[in-house]
């Protein structure tokens, strides 16, 4: 079995030949106070509806000594997608008049905005077979719980994408099972807190290590053990499980290059 090696190295400062290609989606969420530094080294940046709200409204406050329409010509999203129905006119018109793609699906209701975002980056060209781009998406946790339970549910839809669900708290991705997985802490930057949680299916058989409370062939399923308030102890954990298993892990409040984005 392959093994599937996973680093959130878009949280350190760093050049454009370090690190992941990533692509960022903005959501209808306060911005996590390091989207300036996700937002300059993505390769595709995208709001989600009205996550150009955000945009617009909370990134010149991370710059109180600037002109607030200087810093939405610098931050201007590729694209705006979504069934647009929370994105204000204002926003709407002032991105368009500045050369931003809308792409308006409001016909289609059976599928969320963050969905439709997942399948423009999916199919861009940007996305080439031989280097895919890993998906952030901000703003995905810590809010309703139906939209939370729909942005996990996109894990799901697209096992084969590397999706990142940030907040200014924790991160949350899919560890598929087809993988074995190696987890590489940064651990200035995130933990002690982890959680592995078999959300989809039970699990039968996962086994760990890394952890404070590691699993040895262990079941978990909701109503009996999911390992939450786990520990990171080691700088690389590793997992292999029979299902595909949630993982999630704390993010540090000091520690974060928040001032790396300064021009
Ligand atoms: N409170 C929240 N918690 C988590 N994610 C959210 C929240 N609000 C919005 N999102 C995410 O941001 C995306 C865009 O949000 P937006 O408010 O434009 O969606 P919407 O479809 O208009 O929502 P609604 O269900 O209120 O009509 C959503 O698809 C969802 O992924
Ligand atoms: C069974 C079922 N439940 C809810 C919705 C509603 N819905 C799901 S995604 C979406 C778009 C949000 O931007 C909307 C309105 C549906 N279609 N089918």
């Amino acid at each position: 079995m392959d093994v599937m090696i996973h680093s959130s190295s878009f949280l350190l400062p760093c050049d454009e030949t370090c690190g992941t290609r990533y692509a960022l989606v903005v959501l209808n969420q306060n911005l996590p106070r390091f989207t300036p530094l996700l937002w300059e080294h993505a390769k595709l940046r995208l709001c989600a509806d009205g996550g150009a709200n955000r945009i617009y409204d909370e990134l010149p406050l991370f710059f109180p000594h600037e002109d607030p329409f200087v810093i939405r010509n610098r931050y201007k999203p590729d694209v705006i997608k979504g069934d647009m129905d929370s994105i204000r006119r204002d926003v709407l018109d002032f991105y368009v008049y500045w050369g931003t793609k809308v792409i308006d699906e409001s016909h289609d209701q059976d599928t969320t905005d963050l969905d439709k975002c997942i399948s423009y980056i999916r199919h861009s060209t940007l996305n080439q077979e031989s280097s895919r781009l890993q998906i952030l998406a901000t703003g995905a946790l810590g809010g309703r719980f139906d939209h939370e339970a729909g942005n996990l549910n996109v894990l799901y839809r697209y096992p084969d994408t590397r999706i990142v669900l940030l907040s200014d708290d924790c991160l949350i991705q899919l560890l598929p099972k087809t993988h074995r997985h190696e987890i590489h802490i940064h651990s200035s930057l995130q933990g002690p807190h982890c959680g592995l949680i078999p959300i989809g299916t039970p699990s039968a058989n996962t086994t760990t290590s890394g952890l404070k409370w590691d699993l040895s062939n262990t079941e978990m399923r909701f109503g009996g053990l999911i390992s939450t308030s786990n520990l990171v102890k080691e700088e690389i954990i590793t997992v292999e499980s029979d299902s595909d298993l949630l993982w999630t892990i704390s993010i540090k409040k000091t520690g974060l290059p928040v001032q790396d984005h300064k021009p």
